[in-house]
């Protein structure tokens, strides 16, 4: 059995639904499908999600949405119709979105039963669009389905019993369509994933029905080595560990959501990204083991948006509990860390700068002055992550001193460095503005 998950952009509108009911066909292992809400169908184009979104926003301001529905509306309109199905679904999305709005529930569970719409509306399009080509198909709710999450709106996780619950669709003939991006909490709230979180659903799935396989369809022939949108046709991956995949996303691989590898890896189910728009063509395969490659390196990632708070102090070293009392900080204002690199004498901690208001950083830098008396406190802001990748890396001599000269050949100053303990990655933090020559230079001096 497999589960076949179709992102944004290969449910984007009815040409695209086509190749995905085609691709369901092909091979009568795809059993149970989960599907995106639909995605850009071109470069300027918005997300559904994104659509959602600025239609609850315009609610919660008081604003006039009424555009906004509309506009939601007719993109689901163009498929229906384009398929030949009926329009009913559209009334359900009119009348769910003004339930939704006009609710008891908080603002937040009210935008993520909003942003859902999406995925759950595409659903029932598209196993309203199998049953009319005579393919045996139905829509199941994630509630129906034993998708139960944690209580974190926009943030859900998942919780462990899901996965019995959907051993059960084991015993179902007929092809199964899945909403992805959200499940229920135990009070029956529907709570979502982090954005891209489809990719989590499927994973989710997968581990639950013990699938052979888990086929992540999206618009490119396979993982690159260097995101394709800074390199001109950059070299292809055949295969992955979860480890190295999962660093990767984790550093901007947005191809395949970090969060979603912990079910599949759990399950040890592999993984298989691959292309609506051209099935034939092998994709990636990620697994948990491969053979050594004669490249320790297989990717390079990067992502912006990461601010550092540089704390410095005589005798850290010395000071037992400093590390602890400043993370301390951080968590009672509600802010996870990605990174601590540290000196003797300094540490830095770097953080999403998505995770930080600036109210809350002022409370941060106050309580950093007032408890821990230290020498200097600063923010850095505009600092890009740059992670260099590869499960050989532990046994090959002398790729920091390549990854140094790449940098200096593009005249980019390294703001920080990082190799964790594993060695399957080096980290480089830099200024952003210089990341995608960063990236370049790398990919010359790795891949070329
Ligand atoms: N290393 C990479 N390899 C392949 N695609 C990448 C990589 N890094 C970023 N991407 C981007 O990920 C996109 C696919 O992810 P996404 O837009 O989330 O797809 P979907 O709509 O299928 O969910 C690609 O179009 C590509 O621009
Ligand atoms: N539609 C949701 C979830 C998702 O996974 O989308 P996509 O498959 O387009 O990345 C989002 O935009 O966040």
């Amino acid at each position: 059995m497999k589960v076949a998950k179709f992102g944004g952009s290969s449910v984007a509108n009815a040409e695209q639904l086509q190749k995905v009911a085609s691709i369901i066909q092909d091979d009568k292992d795809r059993k149970v499908i989960v599907v995106s809400a639909p995605g850009k169908r071109f470069s300027d184009d918005i997300k559904v999600t994104d659509m959602l979104i600025e239609l609850g926003e315009a609610f919660f301001n008081k604003q006039p949405y009424d555009q906004k529905l509309q506009a939601v509306l007719e993109r689901f309109q163009s498929i229906t119709n384009e398929l030949n199905l009926s329009d009913q679904i559209i009334k359900e999305i009119k009348d769910g979105v003004e339930g939704v709005l006009h609710s008891e529930d908080s603002d937040a569970l009210k935008m993520d039963a909003l942003k859902a719409t999406g995925e759950d509306s595409l659903a029932k399009v598209l196993s309203a669009y199998l049953q009319s080509l005579g393919i045996e198909a139905t829509y199941l709710n994630p509630q129906q389905a034993g998708i139960f999450v944690s209580d974190h709106p926009g943030g859900a996780q998942v919780l462990e019993e899901s996965y019995d619950h959907l051993y059960q669709l084991r015993g179902r003939t007929e092809i199964v369509v899945i909403p992805g991006f959200f499940g229920y909490s135990k009070a029956g709230k529907l709570i979502t994933f982090s954005r891209g979180g489809s990719d989590i659903t499927g994973s989710i799935v997968a581990a639950g029905v013990k699938a052979d396989l888990y086929e992540n369809f999206t618009d490119v022939d396979s993982v690159y080595c260097v995101n394709p949108t800074i390199v001109d046709n950059p070299k292809q991956i055949t295969s992955l560990t979860y480890k190295e995949m999962r660093e990767l996303s984790y550093a901007g691989f947005s191809v395949f959501h970090d969060e979603a590898l912990i079910p599949a890896f759990k399950a040890d189910i592999p993984v298989c990204i691959k292309n609506t728009n051209n099935p034939k063509a092998m994709g990636t395969i990620i697994v948990s083991k491969k053979e050594p490659q004669p490249n320790p390196v297989v990717g390079i990632a990067s992502d912006t948006g990461f601010i550092s708070i540089y704390v410095s102090k005589y005798l850290m070293n010395r000071e037992l509990g400093f590390g602890r009392k400043l993370l301390t900080i951080l968590e009672d204002e509600d802010i996870s860390f990605e990174h601590t690199p540290s000196g003797i004498d300094d540490i830095s901690v770097i953080i999403r700068e998505s995770n930080m208001t600036p109210e809350k950083e002022e409370r941060v830098i106050t309580r950093i002055k007032r408890e821990l008396d230290p020498d200097t406190v600063s923010v850095e802001r505009d600092l890009a992550l740059i992670m260099v990748v590869g499960e050989g890396m532990d046994s090959t001599v002398g790729l920091a001193d390549k990854a140094t000269h790449a940098f200096h050949q593009a005249d980019v100053n390294i703001e920080m460095m990082n190799q964790g303990s594993s060695e399957v990655s080096m980290m480089f933090g830099i200024k952003a503005d210089k990341v995608n020559d960063s990236v370049r230079a790398l990919y010359r001096m790795f891949f070329e």
